[in-house]
Parts: C-alpha cells; structure tokens; sequence
C-alpha cells in the first residue's frame, strides 16, 4: 500500500522529473550556472522565503490539534528563526545587500507561486495547504540527494557546491522528513476519488510552478 505522498508524485512523474532535474540544478552541479542566474534566484528566494513562512502560519490557523499546530510552529520558526538568517548571510557571500534584497521586485513567476499556495489553504483545509508545500520542501532535499550521485557532478572549485550540501545535509533532510511525515498522516484508503483528484492537481500545479521557478532563474537577463 502506497502512501499519499507516492501517490501523488506516480501521478505526476513526467513534472516530478523536470523539476528535479530541470537545467538549472544540473548546472549548479557542474558549476555552469551564469552567476547573475543565481544571484536572480536567490533575491528573488528571498521574498519566496517569506511568503513561504506567511503559508506556515496560515498552517497554524488551520490547525485542528495540537500535534499539528506544534508543526506548523516549528516550520514557521525554522524559516523565521533560522533559514532566512542563513539566506541573508549566504547573500551576503555573493555580494548581495539586505537592503538589495529588500528591494527586490518580485517576479511573476514567484508570485503566481507563493500566492497559488496560499490560495490552496486558505480555500482548504491543512492537508490541501500542506500538499501544496510538499513538492518545494520535499523536492529540494531530493534534488540535492540526486546530484551527489550524478557523474556530471563537479564540487571542486563549484561556487554552488555549499548550496547543494546544505540541502543534503542531515538538518534539512530532517525538515523534509517531517513534511513528509505531516502529509502522510492521512491513510491514502481514507480519501475518496474526488478528494484524491483535488489534491494531484495541487501537487502538480506546485510542481510545475517550481519548474517556472528554475527556469526564471535561467531566463534572467
Ligand atoms: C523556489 C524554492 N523552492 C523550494 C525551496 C526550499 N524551501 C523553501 S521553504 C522551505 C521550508 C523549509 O523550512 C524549503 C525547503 C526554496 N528555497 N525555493
């Protein structure tokens, strides 16, 4: 018996695969992304990174139990707290300004992104809002696991390397794994045909909104 999450990713695999190996995280893995496409990315991140943190707090307001308010919690912490820190400060290492970043206008892609997700849970309940975070959170940690293991993968002198080892690392494994866990607290059996629908289209809609993501970060001019 399959869980939710493999569900929704078996009915979505075609997307699934063109996020996660899309051109962009290919060239960060051989180190040929133009350095201006990822200074695009991570301004732009930035104000993802916020809206994203809005979206656990609209997870919090959703909550019916405790169990699920301490997670939502937890996440939106972890974002507040600690990973927007973190992206302010790795900004800084490739000559981006707090004040660059707070000026950042938000691209459409992003927007249609961060406010697609909000929309799924505001609309419904913490399991739609949920599915519509799972291709973001669980498929950085994915991507970062799958470029290890790619021959075209070069991490000597790669500007981007600390990007990939951070989301392979054991703390933002955990991070997802606790996403995953969230999602799949819901038995698959439970959920009728017309529910299960609802949300493969939102786990697809996200996903191919994370592939827009990249491949702004390679249009930038
Ligand atoms: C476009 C885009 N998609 C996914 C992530 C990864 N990410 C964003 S929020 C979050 C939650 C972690 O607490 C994670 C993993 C990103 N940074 N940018």
């Amino acid at each position: 018996m399959s869980t939710l999450l493999e569900h929704l990713q078996s009915q979505c695999e075609p997307q699934w695969q063109q996020y996660t190996q899309h051109a962009f995280v290919r060239q960060l893995a051989d180190g040929t992304l133009p350095r201006h496409c990822f200074e695009h990315y991570l301004k732009q991140d930035y104000l993802f990174l916020i809206h994203f943190a809005r979206a656990f707090g609209l997870a919090a307001f959703k909550s019916r139990n405790l169990t699920e308010l301490k997670r939502a919690n937890a996440s939106l912490s972890g974002i507040v707290d600690v990973e927007l820190d973190l992206h302010i400060q790795y900004c800084h290492q490739w000559g981006i300004s707090q004040e660059q970043l707070e000026n950042t206008i938000e691209s459409t892609p992003n927007m249609a992104y961060t406010r697609y997700v909000m929309e799924r849970g505001m609309a419904g309940e913490l399991l739609d809002l949920n599915i519509a975070l799972a291709p973001c959170i669980l498929g950085y940690g994915q991507i970062a696991n799958w470029l290890l293991a790619q021959p075209f993968l070069v991490l000597e002198n790669n500007p981007y390397a600390e990007w990939i080892n951070l989301y392979a690392g054991d703390e933002y494994q955990q991070v997802a794994d606790a996403h995953r866990e969230a999602c799949n607290a819901v038995e698959l059996s439970n959920l009728d045909g017309a529910r299960l629908h609802t949300l493969v289209q939102t786990f697809d809609a996200a996903t191919r909104l994370e592939i827009d993501f990249w491949q702004m970060g390679l249009d930038c001019s």
